[in-house]
């Protein structure tokens, strides 16, 4: 495609992207529907342009206050992603001698916000959280793009053997370091057309997510409830996790979610599962199973900053009041769950947060008020399963963290019914 053409592309993205009236996967993915000519290295360099703005926004924003032409093609220009040389063949005489200048910015020396990108009313609390010294490490791991993880299904294969024909279709796969069934690859290979994939061998799911299942525990014979199972990526590890017996509730009050889950079931072989859409978390399918349930994973609604790496748009979509509309609504599901329980019952509390209010904060009043429950170290839990408790937790949460695990951002807290 001509320069001009594709940076004309870029620039109609990000007109769209940055409305932040949908999420920037499916503006991405609807963008590219619509013009199925592009190929695949095309695609790579708008979808990867796009979310370096996305990622550098505050900075780029800055920059673009000189130059001109419009400030969706400013940005473009900016956070380009493809060859350089590429790029300057479609600028003008003004463009390039813009770029040139900005391009030599110490941006060293330039105000903290435009080096952390981030809104106020997140780099503070993430300051509070990690101390001045450790924000900045988490920063730049915000600001690069997460590594490819998959969950091999154990049902079907072993993680060698699984690891072993990647390597035969040209990918290079090691084992995650901390999950026993997770692979991670370097790239982004499309894997869908594998036939392993098809097969359900493995499913995509960042290693974080993996250790959720693994706190839950779930044995042969149980019955589990996924309670906000979503489109399933921990139903089918837990289901795994279950070696296809006992039986696997997926509830959800989405059942557009649920719908997604019905493919990823049909390949992963399960049997154990039974999906089913809920209105609230005080349904009456909730009270006929209430003190019947081995295990509980409570998979929270929330703001979903633990992802910024796959989604950077959420921290310009998100605000301190939805996330305080969260915070009730994480309550409320977590207390709607929890009479699942029968005694002895583990229940698991996890989000894809990094904010303490989503995290700590919930478990310690559910602490509070539910003196029925006894709080289970997530470092035991792990280390019954061979895996460095130590390097994951914080006091009896798991905490999981970009720049520290090269994981998503992950919050778990465990608790044993009386
Ligand atoms: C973090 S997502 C779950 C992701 C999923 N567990 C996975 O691994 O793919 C949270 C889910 O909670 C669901 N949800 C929201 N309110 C709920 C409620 N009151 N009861 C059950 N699920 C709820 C949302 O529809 C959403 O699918």
């Amino acid at each position: 495609m001509h320069p001009n053409a594709l940076l004309d592309l870029a620039t109609e993205l990000l007109r769209q992207l940055l409305k932040f009236d949908a999420p920037a996967d499916s503006v991405v993915s609807a963008f590219f529907r619509q013009r199925r000519e592009l190929g695949p290295r095309e695609r790579h360099t708008l979808a990867e342009t796009a979310y370096n703005v996305l990622r550098q926004r505050l900075l780029f924003q800055h920059f673009a206050q000189s130059g001109s032409g419009s400030l969706e093609r400013r940005l473009a220009i900016l956070g380009w992603q493809g060859s350089e040389s590429f790029l300057r063949s479609a600028l003008g005489p003004h463009e390039q001698q813009w770029l040139t200048q900005v391009q030599a910015v110490d941006r060293s020396a330039l105000p903290e916000k435009l080096r952390h990108n981030l809104p106020d009313w997140l780099a503070a609390p993430l300051k509070q959280s990690l101390g001045d010294e450790e924000f900045w490490p988490l920063v730049d791991s915000l600001a690069r793009s997460a590594p490819l993880d998959l969950r091999v299904n154990l049902l079907k294969t072993k993680r060698d053997a699984a690891a072993e024909e990647l390597a035969r279709a040209g990918i290079d796969a090691k084992p995650t370091p901390y999950s026993p069934w997770g692979l991670r690859i370097d790239g982004k290979p499309a894997l869908n057309k594998l036939e392993m994939f098809t097969r359900g061998d493995v499913e995509v799911q960042d290693e974080g997510s993996q250790l959720l299942a693994v706190l839950t525990g779930a044995k042969r014979g149980e019955m589990v409830v996924d309670f906000c199972a979503g489109a399933g990526g921990k139903t089918l590890a837990l289901g795994a996790a279950m070696r296809n017996t006992g039986r696997l509730y997926a509830f959800d009050v989405s059942g557009h979610r649920l719908d997604n889950l019905k493919p990823r079931l049909a390949r992963s072989g399960l049997s154990n599962v039974y999906p089913a859409q809920i209105v609230h978390e005080r349904d009456e399918r909730i009270k006929r199973l209430a003190g019947k349930i081995d295990r509980v994973l409570v998979d929270a609604p929330c703001s979903g900053l633990g992802t910024l790496r796959r989604n950077p748009d959420l921290k310009w979509r998100q605000s301190p009041q939805a996330v305080e509309e969260l915070r009730a609504k994480q309550q409320a599901v977590l207390a709607g769950a929890a009479r699942l329980l029968k005694p002895g019952g583990r229940l698991v509390y996890a989000t894809c947060s990094l904010l303490e209010g989503e995290n700590e904060r919930i478990a310690e009043s559910f602490a509070e008020t539910h003196p029925e429950f006894t709080a289970v170290p997530a470092a035991a839990v792990l280390e019954q399963g061979k895996i460095d408790g130590q390097a994951l937790t914080s006091g009896d949460f798991l905490r999981l963290w970009p720049h520290r695990h090269a994981t998503d951002g992950f919050f778990a807290a465990i608790w044993e019914r009386k």
